[in-house]
């Protein structure tokens, strides 16, 4: 199962409340972090763990399991990408930030690229990339491609709402890449919005709305 819409009764009470009409800068930007940090814990559910021994609280020697290895960088997708990164990095607060800055061209939908910084080892690195919103795709599969180029091998996307067209894209385009959401909604409306989506999610992040 490439995409998994999580289930859990906190993360569908707050993605409920990030959708209302009326919401302030201040709640959509809290409530972005927290789904973020508990997609997070869903998204590391397969993290490898190796079991090492440390000396106890007794005096004895104890074998205890640590995270094995493979190092993770945070991809987040400019501007809006930036709301979730807090509570991703609250869970894996040792990985590198790698950005990309796309926005998406209003008439065409298409990404237009006008940054990018990679941790210099993201070859060795899961890499998870973060965005609010996965709508037409066209963002997300940009992204995924910048990070195939320079040699990524295992990439998970963690969004907080996806449209079917989105996955469908991403999917084609990226059938090893592991999608998760708070939600799967109906489909895009004829700007190429999320239905009922959150509405724009940087404007919203941003107070720019
Ligand atoms: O799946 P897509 O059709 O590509 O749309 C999704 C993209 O659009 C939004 O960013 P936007 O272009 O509004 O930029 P912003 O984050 O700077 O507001 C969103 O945060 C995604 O990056
Ligand atoms: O619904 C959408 C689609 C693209 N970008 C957003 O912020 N929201
Ligand atoms: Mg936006």
């Amino acid at each position: 199962m490439r995409v998994h819409a999580i289930q859990h009764p906190l993360v569908k009470h707050k993605l409920g409340l990030m959708r209302a009409a009326d919401i302030s800068t201040k709640s959509f930007r809290e409530l972005a972090g927290e789904v973020a940090k508990l997609l997070t814990y869903e998204a590391t559910q397969d993290l490898e763990l190796e079991t090492i021994e440390i000396p106890g609280w007794s005096g004895e020697p104890l074998e205890v399991e640590q995270l094995k290895g493979k190092k993770v960088t945070v991809v987040p997708i400019l501007r809006a990408g930036l709301g979730m990164l807090d509570g991703v990095t609250d869970l894996i607060p040792s990985a590198r930030i790698s950005v990309v800055g796309l926005y998406r061209n209003e008439e065409t939908l298409e990404p237009v690229p006008y940054f990018e910084k990679f941790t210099n080892d993201i070859a060795e690195r899961l890499a998870i990339v973060i965005d609010p919103m996965l709508a037409t795709g066209g963002s997300m599969v940009a992204t995924l491609d910048m990070l195939k180029e320079r040699g990524c091998r295992q990439i998970k996307v963690i969004v907080l709402v996806a449209a079917p067209e989105g996955i469908a894209r991403v999917q084609a385009a990226h059938p090893d890449v592991e999608i998760y959401t708070a939600a799967i909604d109906e489909r895009l409306d004829e700007h190429g919005y999320i239905v009922p989506g959150l509405g724009d999610a940087g404007d919203k992040i941003f107070g720019t709305r």
